[in-house]
């Protein structure tokens, strides 16, 4: 029997000392313990420091680097991040000499970012340098250090409890190498024996093709199943924070969402969509190409199943999930556009170019409005371009949220009409609400405050009546 390959996510590393309890030992014992290989996320909130915050965009080191000509937030913004990294470790580590060690490993991880990139401006500073180029790299640089980290801790922890684990550093730090993602990989696997130790590898993987530059956040999920696919895993599982459930647990309660016990690969893509990412899109291609089983469980219940991602249709028609998430709709209407082409195609070109992410569009006689998952400060560069493309459009971008129904077969359910009741029986108002043929998902668009009572309602009106009518009650 081979082994399995399992990846921890952020914020269930920040509570990697209840992990030591449940899934990393639990109650194994010798030959047990192995057969797994663990691919770690930074502690949670620490890649948020290191380069922007992934939902608001809040710059962190990186972000204030780049804005930076010759200010020095971005110094203060490192220190804030090595004392996040030494807290996240006090946290889970036991042993005053680990935690000894782990904050030398940050101070020396933090320092020498912090050389590296005093160097870089020093250079930069003659016209024969640009930092614009080198800002690709400096995110690659500066992602790593928090997976370096984790997986750090994480062998130190083990080692202390006994356990044969080895640190796969995939981070190439200070390595001369220019290796491929594959070839890092499997360089750092040579010589491991998974049957005998416990590899913690690193999320992070410096490569050739730049882990962030093909796939950017949730890049861990890439490292993951590359790994689990080059290595012929038996399964692949990723371990979160609560069971894939039929909405946030900690919007709808606990007590009142619905574990998925099976979803399709179809689903996964419709809620990385939605910022959720249940497996980051690449990562699940991956998987299925390598035929590789993926597993989705929750870390701290190591004795249940999870959710098993496949790509078999539903059996029956069903609601799986509601969630949502805010989005700026950014709309172009021109009366001139009416029966001619380009325009769809030149509004793309521009968002391509500001790197923003599309979440849905819908277009009419003269209008085509984008819903999009980016800031208003891109936007406002966004429309600038568009006016100087389109001087006689009316080109406005506005705050607001989407909901999304979805589930890997929605035929016959109703869940357009019926969402909409019930979003109007909770009192609120769904500005416009998109259903496709293919049937996979159902979008609500929603002023900015309503969005979590809507998903409130909508899963309360598709998944657990129960719940709706306790909230009726209180009402
Ligand atoms: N449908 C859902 N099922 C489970 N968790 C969800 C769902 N929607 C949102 N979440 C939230 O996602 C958060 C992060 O989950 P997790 O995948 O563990 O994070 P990470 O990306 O750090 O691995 C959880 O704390 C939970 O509140
Ligand atoms: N820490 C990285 C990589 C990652 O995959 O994280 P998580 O597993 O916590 O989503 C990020 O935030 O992008």
């Amino acid at each position: 029997m081979t082994h399995t390959v399992e990846k921890i996510g952020g914020t269930s590393m920040s509570r990697l000392n209840e992990l030591r309890d449940t899934l990393l030992i639990g109650g194994r014992e010798g030959d047990d313990l192995y057969g797994r290989v663990f691919v770690v996320s930074a502690f949670g909130g620490i890649t948020d420091l290191l380069l922007e915050h992934k939902k608001s965009g809040k710059p962190g080191v990186y972000g204030q680097f780049a804005n930076s000509d010759t200010g020095h937030g971005w110094h203060d913004a490192l220190t804030e991040v090595s004392q996040a990294m030494i807290e996240a470790h006090e946290a889970v580590l036991g042993h005053p000499g680990d935690v000894e060690q782990a904050t030398d490993f940050v101070r020396n991880r933090i320092e020498g970012a912090r050389n590296c990139l005093i160097d870089l401006q020093r250079l930069c500073s003659y016209g024969h340098f640009q930092l614009s180029e080198h800002m690709l790299q400096i995110r690659e640089l500066l992602s790593g250090l928090g997976e370096a980290h984790s997986a750090y801790v994480t062998v130190l922890m083990l080692q202390r409890a006994g356990v044969n684990a080895r640190n796969v550093d995939l981070s190439g730090w200070r390595d001369d190498g220019h290796y491929t993602l594959e070839e890092r990989i499997m360089k750092a696997m040579e010589g491991v024996d998974p049957a005998a130790e416990m590899p913690i590898v690193t999320g992070y993987a410096q490569c050739a093709e730049g882990l962030m530059r093909e796939f950017d956040r949730g890049y861990s999920e890439v490292t993951f199943s590359k790994l689990a696919a080059l290595t012929g895993a038996r399964e692949a599982i990723i371990h979160k924070e609560f069971h894939l459930s039929s909405a946030d647990p900690k919007l709808v309660g606990a007590e009142n969402v619905r574990k998925l016990g099976r979803t399709n690969y179809d689903v996964a893509d419709q809620l990385s969509n939605m910022g959720m990412e249940a497996i980051h899109p690449k990562a699940a291609k991956t998987l299925r190409q390598a035929q590789v089983p993926l597993r989705v469980t929750n870390a701290f219940e190591p004795g249940d199943p999870g959710t098993l991602i496949d790509d078999q249709p539903a059996e029956t028609p069903a609601v799986e999930i509601v969630t949502g998430l805010d989005i700026v709709a950014l709309e172009v209407f021109e009366q001139d556009m009416v029966g001619v082409k380009g325009y769809d195609a030149a509004i793309l070109d521009v968002l391509t170019r500001h790197g923003v992410r599309i979440v849905s569009k819908v277009s009419n006689a003269n209008t085509i409005t984008h819903y999009l998952d980016s800031s208003l400060k891109t936007m406002r560069r966004v429309e600038d371009d568009l006016a100087k493309l389109y001087p006689q459009a009316k080109i406005s971008s506005r705050t607001l949220s989407m909901a999304s129904v979805i589930g890997r077969d929605l035929s016959t359910l109703c869940v357009l009409t019926r969402g909409l009741q019930a979003i109007a029986e909770a009192g609120y108002e769904s500005i416009g609400a998109t259903q496709g043929p293919r049937n996979v998902d159902v979008q609500f668009i929603l002023e900015r405050n309503d969005l979590e009572p809507v998903i409130a309602a909508l899963h309360g009106a598709f998944v657990s009546p129960q719940a709706k009518q306790k909230l009726k009650t209180a009402a």
